[in-house]
């Protein structure tokens, strides 16, 4: 079988991949009620870069993720800022801006996303063969291709995320592991050769051996393809190992930004550093797990300063009156500086008790 069709060089590496400026996604809650889940969120993800966005259940990372891509249910939009795209051909778009037949054509295309549980994002009337011509006939730009190719690229991609084309193509996808399925799903999100995969939990439903593979997969085809990649993870042990750097969540917020060495060794906002002391660690550091006692505020009654001042163990009364912005702490190039977005990250260290990379 020919060689999978080299990857096309990754955009000038001179300026970011993905530009997300100021956004903000809401849902519609009532006929007259709205809830903004994703407030004034920014960051900049180079040609190359892996950004793991973690934080407790309901902080908006998916709604964030899916956000960028405009793949939002009905009752979601993005109602403010910009979401910078360099495409292919090196013009910058604002994804927020594309019509509609531009939009289907940039997704796959230029971006794709690899939903948490394989099983809902496939038909389960339709073969594997059949997901994988509708997707090429669907978004390609080329004209008509005939089947047999078509197939035998298929067959190419699943060979690159380790599946057995001939097992593969003629199941129904209720025929596959789930862990067969979630990458025979990765490996359909890169058909089109995106520049940004986003992940939302891309591991949750598998067990441990098969997480490990999906994981070293992943890292394997990053190196090979040169795709930028924003995973959505409650795993902290999978954000330390797929990603250089890391966005916590908290409340609809980006509270800190950085490499995953800052956030995992020289956390700035105590909800990141508690947030890796309440779970084991990966290896190494026994310390004992500490719960992070409480949960993040309901998102349409915010407390007016710190959204975490309420569970914040150096929480002063500046707290509670002043929200404080992503502030930049350690300035870096392409990126990578390290932000948090708390009064006190000028002050002592916090513990970093993680014991990850
Ligand atoms: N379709 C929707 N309609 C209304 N509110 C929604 C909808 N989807 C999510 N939300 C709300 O938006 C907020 C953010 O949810 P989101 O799923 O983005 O968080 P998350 O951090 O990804 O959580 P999880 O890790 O559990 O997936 C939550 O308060 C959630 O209830």
């Amino acid at each position: 079988m020919s060689p999978v069709t080299p990857t096309p060089p990754a955009p000038a590496a001179d300026g970011p991949l993905l530009s997300v400026r100021g956004v903000d996604v809401g849902y519609r809650t009532g006929r007259r009620t709205r809830l903004t889940a994703v407030h004034d969120a920014s960051f900049d993800l180079y040609p190359g870069q892996s950004m793991a966005l973690v934080g407790e259940s309901g902080c908006g990372k998916t709604t964030l993720g899916l956000g960028l891509l405009r793949l939002l249910p009905r009752t979601g939009t993005v109602s403010a800022g910009q979401i910078l795209f360099r495409r292919k051909s090196g013009d910058q778009v604002d994804v927020r801006t594309l019509a509609k037949e531009d939009l289907r054509r940039f997704r796959w295309n230029e971006a794709a996303m690899v939903f948490q549980g394989a099983m809902n994002a496939f038909n389960p009337v339709l073969r594997m063969e059949e997901h994988f011509l509708d997707t090429f006939r669907a978004h390609e730009r080329r004209t008509r291709r005939p089947r047999a190719e078509i197939l035998e690229e298929s067959a190419e991609l699943l060979e690159m995320v380790r599946l057995d084309p001939a097992r593969v193509l003629p199941s129904h996808p209720h025929e596959l592991s789930g862990g067969m399925r979630q990458r025979a799903l990765i490996a359909l999100a890169l058909a089109l050769r995106p520049q940004l995969l986003i992940l939302d939990e891309p591991t949750t439903a598998l067990d441990v051996l098969t997480q490990r593979s999906v994981v070293e997969q992943l890292t394997e085809l990053r190196e090979r393809l040169r795709f930028s990649m924003v995973f959505i993870t409650h795993d902290l042990g999978l954000a330390a190992e797929l990603a250089d750097r890391v966005g916590t969540m908290y409340a609809g917020r980006l509270i800190e930004t950085g490499t995953t060495r800052d956030l995992f060794h020289r956390a700035r906002h105590p909800y990141t550093s508690a947030l890796i002391g309440s779970v084991p660690p990966v290896a190494g550091d026994r310390h004992v797990p500490e719960p992070l006692p409480g949960g993040p505020p309901g998102l349409n009654a915010l407390p007016p300063g710190c959204s975490f001042e309420p569970r914040c163990p150096r929480a002063t009364e500046e707290c509670t009156a002043t929200r404080p912005e992503l502030r930049v702490l350690h300035p870096r190039d392409e990126g990578l500086s390290h932000a948090a977005a708390c009064l006190h990250a000028d002050g002592a260290e916090l513990p970093t008790r993680g014991g990850h990379p």
